[in-house]
């Protein structure tokens, strides 16, 4: 008997932890995303690259509800966020909803987005404390494992104007995590840091990746897509042109956008 959309999904569904089909947006009478569809499997990392403007900071924005869409769908986790058709309405899900949706992802800012009078310690504990309702105790403890995993724990009282940005933007992934969250987004975390910061970002990323954390992640950085992202997606001009595996993309990018682009930057 053919499956019907009310049936329970097959368990491999479930490794689909995004599911972007068909996003469409405009700024007035710009259009910055057309019909962009992405899924992101559990444990996957994929690098978003392409050309400065072509969408790649939209299209994450999406995702995480800080922007609405014009047209198409997005699940995460199973759970739909938003549905909208072009020249019809915008379906989300209540406010309330979204906002419990959206905590599936945590997400990483290109200009870190720290309380600056708050403490690294209380920049952590403060999300899971008033948000998630954990107790003070337990929030600081695993604020401090955090800390200490991303080489931080000696600046645990330290106000964010006393940090270096890789300082800020690794107190700012432990922020995020600090959330448990099962997707983590990267908005271009290294662009503001200056080449020997970015560094100790990217280790922190790498680790991250090596424990599978599942990461989509906008990146200027060729050397880590090509490392550590298991896939890439190139976009350009607010289409998702090519996405290919990371080592076949680097070595041989179909879309001649691709390789145009890849030679600028390698
Ligand atoms: N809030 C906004 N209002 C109007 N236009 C916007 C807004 N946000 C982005 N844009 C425009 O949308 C286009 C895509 O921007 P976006 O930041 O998504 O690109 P990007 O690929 O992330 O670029 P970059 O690599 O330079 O960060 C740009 O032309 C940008 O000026």
């Amino acid at each position: 008997m053919p499956a019907t959309t009310n049936e329970p999904q097959p368990a491999h569904a479930a490794t689909v932890v995004i599911d972007a089909q068909g996003i469409g947006k405009s700024f007035g009478s710009q259009r910055v995303l057309r019909n962009v569809s992405l899924q992101l499997h559990k444990g996957e990392v994929v690098a978003v690259i392409g050309p400065s403007g072509s969408g790649k900071s939209t299209f994450l924005r999406c995702l995480n509800h800080l922007e609405t869409i014009d047209e198409g769908s997005i699940a995460i986790c199973g759970e739909m966020l938003a549905t909208a058709q072009a020249g019809g309405h915008s379906v989300y899900a209540p406010e309330r909803e979204a906002r419990r949706i959206c905590r599936h992802m945590g997400m990483v800012f290109q200009s870190f987005n720290l309380f600056p009078h708050m403490t690294v310690l209380q920049n952590i504990i403060e999300a899971p404390v008033q948000v998630q309702g954990v107790a003070r105790e337990a929030a600081t403890a695993k604020a401090e494992t955090l800390l200490r995993k991303v080489g931080l724990l000696n600046k645990r009282d330290n106000y964010p104007a006393r940090l270096s940005g890789g300082q800020k933007q690794r107190v700012a992934i432990a922020r995020a995590l600090a959330m448990e969250p099962d997707i983590m987004l990267f908005d271009e975390p290294t662009s503001a840091l200056d080449p020997e910061l970015t560094v100790e970002v990217l280790r922190t990323m790498r680790e991250l990746a090596q424990e599978h954390m599942t990461m989509l992640v906008v990146t200027h950085e060729m050397g880590f897509a090509r490392e550590v992202a298991s896939r890439v997606v190139f976009m350009d001009e607010g289409q998702l042109v090519e996405q290919a595996p990371s080592h076949e993309f680097f070595a041989n990018p179909r879309h001649p956008r691709s390789q145009a682009f890849l030679r600028q930057m390698l």
